[in-house]
């Protein structure tokens, strides 16, 4: 198996952010093996006698919480959120705009986002990006129904679209039933306009564009973990 050369950072970053987490909070949990090390760290809080409930963005990573003793709730019972803390597949300077979903997650993580009070994105620095789409393509989550379709008004709106596909060659299926298309748009400097175009488009059920939802960033370098605001 390949290790992940960004794993120390990741473990750094996951670790120092789980430091936020405080008695009483209702916590929005990410998805990821940046967010699976927060999820761990919160495991060792949670031994040591903090005590908080936990929302997981997706199976995964309740499964994860769940194994570690954390006690979970549904969305549904806590629909506000005081904090949450996930990965990003992309971070823009200064908007903290993002891309997400690369791990297929996106729907119940903008869900969990836009219902938190505060979130908080860890990563380490190198998903920090001038413009978004300038390494990741944009995740679209899209019914089955009339993917093909779809599919094409995102080429009309200038994707390059590669349905996503599990490691056996079928199409990945996410926790809610739908497709992924990986639309590659190259470096946007109209990400919020582009995700307003996404959502307007019949099929599509969310889009991994997070705009003006991070509060701020924790990151992780070869000098530890600093904290960026939006603007700065
Ligand atoms: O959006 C996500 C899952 O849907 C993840 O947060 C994103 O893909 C980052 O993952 P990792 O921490 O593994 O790099």
């Amino acid at each position: 198996m390949n290790e992940d050369p960004a794993a120390g950072l990741k473990r750094d970053v996951g670790e120092a952010a789980a430091r936020l987490v405080e008695d009483g909070m209702v916590v929005g949990l990410g998805t990821g093996s940046t967010a699976n090390f927060l999820i761990d760290a919160l495991g060792r809080r949670w031994a040591e006698g903090l005590r908080f409930t936990g929302i997981p963005t997706s199976i995964r990573s309740e499964e994860r919480a769940r194994k570690l003793g954390i006690a979970l709730s549904d969305f549904g019972r806590h629909p506000e959120i005081d904090l949450t803390i996930d990965g990003a597949d992309e971070i823009e300077e200064g908007t903290l705009n993002l891309v997400k979903g690369l791990g297929g997650a996106l729907l119940r993580e903008k869900i969990v986002a836009a219902n938190s009070r505060r979130m908080v994105v860890i990563a380490d620095d190198s998903k920090l990006v001038r413009h978004l789409g300038s390494k990741a393509p944009v995740p679209v989550e899209v019914t089955p129904f009339g993917w093909e379709a779809t599919s094409h008004r995102l080429g009309a709106i200038g994707a390059r679209v590669q349905p996503r596909r599990d490691p056996k060659g079928d199409f990945f299926v996410t926790d809610g039933g739908n497709l992924i298309l990986d639309c590659v748009f190259g470096p946007m400097e109209d990400a919020p306009q582009r995700e307003r175009a996404i959502r307007d488009i019949v099929g599509v059920v969310e889009c991994g564009l997070f705009i003006g939802r991070a509060e701020i960033a924790l990151l992780a370098g070869p000098n530890g973990v600093h904290t960026v605001g939006r603007g700065t």
